[in-house]
C-alpha cells in the first residue's frame, strides 16, 4: 500500500488559503529549481526520467490535491448568497424596506422583506443551477495531459493520457504543439520549443524554452515576473505550446503554481463580454429611471397636496416597483435553459454569457482544414517534378514523417504526415531502418518541417529531408532530381514548378513540396540549397455537412469568412464546394503592413483569406470587431488559438487540440457543422425571451409611473396604497419569469440579436403610454363610480378598480409584446408563460374577495365596475396592439 509522502524539501505544500503572501514563495521556489542541473530537480522531486509509479503518484495526489486553480472547481453556496444579498438592486430595496420601517409603515417593510427573501432565494437558487449546468458542460471538455509513468518498479514507463487535474508534482509529461502547459513544469529535453506566455505576461510573441541551463535567458530573481517568465529552462501553468516539442518534470501543481499564486492574489474575473456590459447598461438605466421618477412622483405629490407622509410612502412603493429585482434571476435562469437546449444539438457552452454572443454574431470566420473539411487527409498524388507519378517522393516524405514522429514528445501526429504514413504503409513503400537525429517539427508561420535521418545499415551519411508549402520549399532548392539525375534549377523551371502546383491546387489538391539535401555527420547544412524530389498532393475531403451549415447560416444572416494556411486556390476551390462564392483570395503577405482601418474595410469585402498565418488569423478578427461587428471564430488548430480568443465567440469541434479547446466558450461534440447554425439560433432564442422581459416589464412599469404623476395631479387622493403597489410589483415580476422559457419569434430568429438600450427606450417611449391611457380611462370610471368621493370606502373601490386593471393589462401585455405577430394558436405563447398571466389574472380578481383583502384595505368590485375595467383592458388591448404595429413599421430592420 502506498504510504502519504513524506512532504518533500523541494515540493510546494498544499496551497493554502494565504494566496496573496504566496507569490514571493513561489517565485523563491522557481529560482531554486531554474538553478539545479536537471538530475538534481529530479532528485529533489523524487521522481526520474522514466516518471512516477501509478503508486506513489496516488498518493502525491491525495496529499497535494487536484491539479485545479482554486475558484475553478465546484460551485459553493456561500459566495452565492452572498452575492445575492449584495445584489444592487436587493441593495435598494434594503434602503426603501428601512426607510418605511422608520415612517412606521410596518406592513410596507414586510413586503419589501418578502420581495428580498423571494428574489434571494430565486437567485441562489438560480445562480446554483447555472453554476452547476456551467460545470457539467465544462466537465465534457476534459483537457487531458501526456504523462509517462510506471505500473511497478520493474514495469517500462507507458505515456498516457491523463485529465489535467490528476497530475502530481513529480509527474513526467510531454508536450507537443497545441498543448497546454498543464503545471509548473522543469524542461528536462525539447526540439525548437516555443511557448505562449500571454496569459501570463500579456506579450503574445512566443518565448523560447530549452533544456539545457545556461543557455539563453538566466534566471534572475531580481527580475521579478519578468525574470521568471523568461528563464528558458521553466514553463507555467496557463500557457500553451505553439511550435516543437518537450519532456519536463512538474514542480507544481493547481493553487501552488504560479498562475495559482496570481490568481489567488488577482482573483480574476472573467472579461467582462458585450453581454455583461448590455445586462449593467440596462440595470444602470433602469436605477437611474427609478431615481428620477420616485422624487418626482413626490414632489408632484407634495406641490399639488402639501408634503405628506403617505406622498413619501407612495414614492417609495413606486421606487420599488421600479427596481428590476428579478432581472438577474431572469438573466440566469434564460442562459442555463439556452444551454441545456444547445446540450440537444451536441453543442457545449462552456462560458454561458457567451450564448448572447452566439445569437449577436454577424460574421463567422473559420478555418478550412477540420472545420468545412475532415481532417481525414487522403493521398491524391505523389510526383516528381514533372508530374509523373513516382514513388521515391512517397517514401521521401513518409520518412519525413516518420522522423517527426520519432522524437518522443512529437504525439498525436500532425494530420498530414498522419495521412502520409498511412498511405505508405498501404502502398508498400518501405521507411523502416532510418533514425532521426534531429528535428525541427511543423509549425504554422513556417509552413515547412524538417529533419535530419540516418539509416541503420549507413551510419556515414546522414540526409535532410524538407517538407512544406511549395513556395515555401521551392526558393529553398537549386536543384531538382529526374529519374535519378540531379539537374540545376532554373528561373524557368522555378516558375513551371509554381504553375504545376498551381494548377493541382485549382483542382483542390494541396501540393507539398519535398526536398533533401546530403550531409555529414555533425557538419551543420542550413536548410536550403535543396534538391526537389517531387510533390505529394493531398485532398481535404469536404464534411458532408458543410453546405447545408453554411446555407443555414447564411438564412440566419450570418456572413462566412475562410482563413486559412492553405494555398489560395485550394481555399478557393473548396469554399467552391461548399457553397461559398469565394470572391478575390487575399493573402497573408497582402495584410501583413496594413493598418488596422484599412485591415477592417478589406477584412469586411473579403470572404477567404489564405496562406495566413496564426497571428494574422487574429488580426483579421479584431480588425473585424474593431469595425463594429459580432464575430465568431470557428477553429481546430493550434494556429487557431488566438483568433478564439480574439474573438466575440469562440466555437471549436471536441477533437480540437487543447488550446483551441481551452481558448473556445463552445465546443460542437458531434460532426455535424450544422451544429452552429443550431447553437446561433440558441443563442438568439435566449436573448429574445430576455429582450422580451426588459421591453415588457420596462414598458409597462414606465406606463405606470406616467399614470402615477397623472393621478397625482387629478386626483384627491392616492390612486392605489403603497402596500398595493408592492404586492402588485411582486406578482408581475413573477409572472414574467417563466418569459425565459418561453418560444421566440421565427423571423427574430433569423437576425443576429444585439443589446440596443437606444432601441429599448424608443420601444418604451412608444408603448408604455398605451397603458397609461388605459389606466386614465379606469380612472375615469373608477371616479363615476365612486362619484369622487373621498371617503376610505370609495378610495378603497377605487384602489381595488386600478389593482384589478392594472394586473389584467399587464398579463395581456405578456400575451401581446412577447411576439411580433398578433396572437394566435400558432404562436401562443409557452405553458409556464400562459400559466402565469392566468395566476395573476386570477389573484387579480379573487384576492379582492379573499381574506388578504381586508389587511390590504381592499374591497369587491361591483358587477358594472368589473363589466367595464374589463372593457377598459379590452380597450388596452387595441390600443397597444395599434402601438406595436406602428413601432415594426417604424422599426428598420437594420436596427433589430
Ligand atoms: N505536417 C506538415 N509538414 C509540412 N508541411 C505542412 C504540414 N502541415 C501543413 N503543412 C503546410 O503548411 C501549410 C499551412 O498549414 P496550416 O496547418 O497552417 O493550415 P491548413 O491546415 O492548410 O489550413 P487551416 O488554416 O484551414 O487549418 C499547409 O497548407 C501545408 O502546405
Amino acid at each position: 500500500m502506498a504510504s502519504a509522502p513524506e512532504p518533500l524539501a523541494a515540493l510546494p505544500t498544499p496551497a493554502g488559503a494565504a494566496g496573496a503572501s504566496r507569490l514571493p514563495t513561489v517565485r523563491g521556489r522557481l529560482a531554486d529549481f531554474a538553478s539545479m542541473p536537471v538530475h538534481q530537480v529530479l532528485r529533489r522531486l523524487e521522481t526520474g526520467p522514466r516518471g512516477l509509479l501509478e503508486e506513489a503518484a496516488q498518493a502525491r495526489l491525495e496529499h497535494y490535491g487536484d491539479n485545479v486553480i482554486t475558484g475553478t472547481g465546484r460551485p459553493r453556496r456561500a459566495p452565492q448568497v452572498l452575492r445575492a444579498l449584495t445584489n444592487p438592486f436587493v441593495m435598494i430595496l434594503y434602503v426603501l424596506g428601512a426607510v418605511s420601517a422608520a415612517l412606521g409603515a410596518y406592513g410596507a417593510t414586510t413586503v419589501i422583506s418578502v420581495m428580498v427573501l423571494i428574489s434571494c432565494w430565486l437567485q441562489v437558487r438560480q445562480e446554483h443551477r447555472f453554476d452547476r449546468v456551467a460545470a457539467t458542460l465544462r466537465a465534457m471538455v476534459v483537457t487531458t495531459a501526456t504523462v509517462v509513468r510506471r505500473a511497478s518498479a520493474q514495469a517500462p514507463p507507458v505515456a498516457r493520457e491523463l485529465p489535467v487535474d490528476q497530475l502530481v508534482p513529480g509527474d513526467v509529461v510531454r508536450l507537443g504543439p497545441g498543448d497546454m502547459v498543464p503545471a509548473d513544469v522543469r524542461v528536462l529535453r525539447s526540439t525548437d520549443l516555443r511557448v505562449d506566455q500571454a496569459v501570463l505576461t500579456g506579450e503574445s510573441v512566443p518565448v523560447v524554452k530549452q533544456a539545457a541551463y545556461g543557455t539563453g535567458a538566466p534566471y534572475r530573481e531580481q527580475d521579478g515576473d519578468l525574470g521568471t517568465f523568461d528563464c528558458p529552462v521553466l514553463g507555467f501553468m496557463g500557457s500553451t505550446v505553439s511550435a516543437g516539442t518537450a519532456t519536463a518534470v512538474v514542480m507544481a501543481t493547481g493553487g501552488s503554481t504560479y498562475f495559482g499564486a496570481m490568481h489567488a492574489q488577482l482573483a480574476p474575473r472573467r472579461a467582462e463580454t458585450a453581454f455583461d456590459r448590455g445586462v449593467k447598461g440596462v440595470s444602470r438605466a433602469l436605477i437611474g429611471l427609478m431615481l428620477v421618477c420616485a422624487p418626482l412622483v413626490f414632489a408632484v405629490n407634495a406641490g399639488v397636496h402639501g408634503v405628506r407622509l403617505a406622498a413619501l410612502w407612495f414614492a417609495i412603493s413606486v421606487a420599488v416597483g421600479l427596481t428590476p429585482e428579478m432581472l438577474p434571476v431572469m438573466v440566469s435562469t434564460a442562459l442555463a435553459r439556452g444551454a441545456k437546449a444547445g446540450l440537444r444539438h451536441k453543442v457545449v457552452i462552456k462560458r454561458l454569457p457567451a450564448l448572447h454572443n452566439l445569437g449577436a454574431v454577424g460574421v463567422l470566420c473559420m478555418d478550412k482544414t477540420g472545420t468545412l473539411t475532415h481532417d481525414q487527409l487522403g493521398i491524391e498524388c505523389h510526383v516528381d517534378p514533372y508530374g509523373r507519378p513516382d514513388d521515391d517522393v512517397l517514401r521521401w516524405a513518409a520518412i519525413n514523417s516518420v522522423g517527426t514522429t520519432q522524437t518522443e514528445e512529437a504525439w498525436p501526429v500532425n494530420d498530414l504526415d498522419e495521412a502520409l504514413l498511412a498511405h505508405a504503409e498501404q502502398a508498400g513503400v518501405p521507411t523502416e531502418g532510418w533514425i532521426a537525429t534531429e528535428v525541427v517539427p511543423f509549425d504554422a508561420a513556417r509552413r515547412s518541417s524538417s529533419v535530419v535521418v540516418r539509416h541503420a545499415h549507413r551510419p556515414g551519411t546522414e540526409t535532410l529531408i524538407t517538407k512544406g508549402a511549395v513556395e515555401q520549399v521551392l526558393p529553398r532548392c537549386t536543384r531538382l532530381r529526374v529519374a535519378g539525375d540531379d539537374l540545376p534549377m532554373s528561373a524557368a523551371e522555378h516558375r513551371r514548378l509554381r504553375e504545376l502546383a498551381d494548377r493541382h491546387a485549382a483542382d483542390g489538391v494541396r501540393m507539398l513540396a519535398v526536398a533533401i539535401a546530403d550531409r555529414r555527420p555533425f557538419r551543420p547544412v542550413p536548410d536550403q540549397d535543396l534538391t526537389l524530389v517531387g510533390f505529394v498532393g493531398f485532398r481535404d475531403q469536404p464534411r458532408d455537412s458543410a453546405r447545408a451549415a453554411l446555407a443555414a447560416l447564411a438564412e440566419r444572416g450570418v456572413a462566412v469568412k475562410v482563413l486559412t494556411g492553405d494555398h489560395p486556390l485550394v481555399a478557393a476551390r473548396i469554399c467552391r464546394d461548399a457553397g461559398i462564392a469565394p470572391g478575390r483570395t487575399v493573402l497573408g503577405e497582402e495584410i501583413a503592413g496594413l493598418d488596422e482601418p484599412v485591415l477592417s474595410e478589406l477584412a469586411a469585402r473579403t470572404t477567404v483569406f489564405a496562406r495566413i498565418d496564426p497571428e494574422q488569423k487574429a488580426r483579421v478578427v479584431r480588425a473585424l470587431r474593431a469595425s463594429g461587428h459580432v464575430v465568431g471564430f470557428l477553429g481546430d488548430g493550434v494556429n487557431d488559438a488566438g483568433a478564439l480568443r480574439d474573438a466575440d465567440v469562440g466555437i471549436t469541434v471536441e477533437s480540437a487540440v487543447d488550446i483551441a479547446r481551452e481558448s473556445a466558450d463552445v465546443v460542437l461534440l458531434g460532426d455535424d457543422l450544422h451544429a452552429v447554425a443550431e447553437a446561433v439560433t440558441e443563442g438568439r432564442r435566449t436573448f429574445g425571451n430576455i429582450k422580451k422581459y426588459l421591453e415588457i416589464t420596462i414598458s409597462s412599469n414606465f406606463g405606470n409611473v406616467l399614470s402615477m404623476l397623472a393621478a397625482s395631479i387629478l386626483l384627491p387622493f392616492l390612486p392605489m396604497l403603497p402596500m398595493q403597489i408592492l404586492v402588485q410589483n411582486l406578482c408581475f415580476d413573477l409572472c414574467l419569469l417563466p418569459l425565459a422559457f418561453d418560444h421566440v419569434d421565427r423571423r427574430a430568429l433569423r437576425r443576429p440579436q444585439t443589446f440596443d438600450p437606444r432601441r429599448l427606450t424608443r420601444f418604451v417611449l412608444l408603448l408604455g403610454p398605451a397603458n397609461t391611457l388605459a389606466d386614465l380611462t379606469a380612472f375615469a370610471i373608477l371616479l363615476h363610480v365612486t362619484g369622487g368621493h373621498p371617503g376610505s370606502a370609495a378610495q378603497a373601490l377605487f384602489h381595488t378598480g386600478w389593482f384589478f386593471e392594472n394586473l389584467l393589462t399587464q398579463a395581456a401585455a405578456v400575451h401581446l409584446l412577447r411576439d411580433r405577430r398578433p396572437p394566435s394558436r400558432r404562436n401562443r405563447a409557452a405553458l409556464p408563460v400562459f400559466a402565469g398571466t392566468v395566476a395573476i389574472t386570477t389573484v387579480a380578481t379573487c384576492l379582492p374577495l379573499s381574506p388578504l383583502a381586508a389587511p390590504l384595505a381592499m374591497r369587491s368590485l361591483p358587477g358594472f365596475c368589473l363589466l367595464s375595467l374589463t372593457f377598459v383592458v379590452a380597450l388596452y388591448c387595441v390600443l397597444i396592439s395599434a402601438a406595436k404595429a406602428l413601432w415594426h413599421r417604424i422599426d428598420s430592420p437594420t436596427r433589430r
